[in-house]
């Protein structure tokens, strides 16, 4: 890893505690540090804690324990240096193209209207949906909608992109064309990215190194160098690396899916127990 860390994790915990039950750790000693203008990518089975990892970050949830630092200083509330795109897209259905990318726009301060509205304009044609500006959600397609989105997140530039199955909702031809797009827009504007999928062959094929999360309560198994060379396009999928990294990262989700189809963690640490 190069270059100085923009997100620590130091030994993170996270208790769900279920209505009316007792907690369960659902994050144990995460730790990990991704540095600045790097593309993470995380991955793990099913339950391992991928989007509460994402959540903290965000800062949508406390931690029980342990440390979450950006740029060297403990993560506060919500705010505009974190930019959050999650599969579901979560647009204003009242509100145009433009409109839901404004929004975002609006609630960062020291804008004026015409450095909104031409932020606006930029991200709208970074993300190909020009002549659609004035168009309301519910007249978009699935991977148009997407895109607004991901303007919308985009355009208030924000240090750091927190990504949760950006595109697990898209069909498979769609998702092709974002991760595409996705490449590009990172290659031209490189941020600092966190990007959670299930998908192995999606991480490969964006990520500098993929985070393999142990089954719940989850920490990082294993941190895999992509290695591929960028700027990186889909032609790479063709490529004998991009199958062995695939592979190598499959092998080690899979140990943890049957860790969790077992009821066993890593460890030996029972689900039930959560004994650890
Ligand atoms: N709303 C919830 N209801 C039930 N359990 C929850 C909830 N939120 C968190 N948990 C607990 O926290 C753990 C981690 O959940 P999280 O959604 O972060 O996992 P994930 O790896 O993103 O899962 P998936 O891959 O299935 O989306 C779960 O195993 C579960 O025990």
């Amino acid at each position: 890893m190069a270059g100085r860390s923009k997100i620590v994790f130091d030994a993170v915990r996270y208790d769900y505690t279920p209505p009316g039950g007792a907690p369960v750790p659902a994050l144990d000693g995460v730790s990990l540090a991704v540095a600045e203008d790097e593309f993470v990518a995380v991955v793990g089975p099913s339950g391992c804690g991928k989007s509460t990892l994402l959540h903290l970050v965000a800062g949508f949830l406390p931690l029980a324990d342990g440390r979450i630092l950006l740029d060297g200083r403990p993560v506060g509330p919500p705010g505009p240096d974190r930019g959050v795109v999650f599969q579901h897209f979560a647009l204003f259905p009242w509100k145009t193209v433009r409109q839901n990318i404004l929004y975002g726009l609006e609630r960062k301060r020291g804008l004026d209207a015409d450095t909104r509205r031409a932020l606006a304009r930029r991200y709208i044609e970074m993300v190909r949906l020009e002549g659609f500006e004035d168009l309301y959600p519910a007249q978009l397609s699935g991977g148009m909608k997407q895109r607004v989105a991901i303007a919308r997140t985009l355009a208030t530039q924000p240090d750091v992109l927190l990504m949760d199955e950006p595109f697990g909702a898209l069909d498979a031809q769609t998702r092709g064309l974002m991760q595409e797009e996705l490449l590009a827009i990172w290659s031209r504007r490189r941020k600092t990215v966190l990007f959670v999928t299930h998908d192995v062959h999606e991480a490969v094929l964006l990520a500098d190194r993929i985070a393999v999360m142990t089954a719940r309560p989850g920490r990082i198994k294993a941190l895999v160098e992509v290695g591929l060379p960028r700027p990186r396009d889909r032609a790479v999928i063709r490529s004998a690396a991009f199958a062995e990294r695939c592979e190598d990262v499959w092998a080690l989700v899979r140990e943890e899916a049957r860790a969790a189809e077992a009821g066993v963690g890593p460890m030996g640490a029972t689900e039930a127990g959560g004994a650890r």
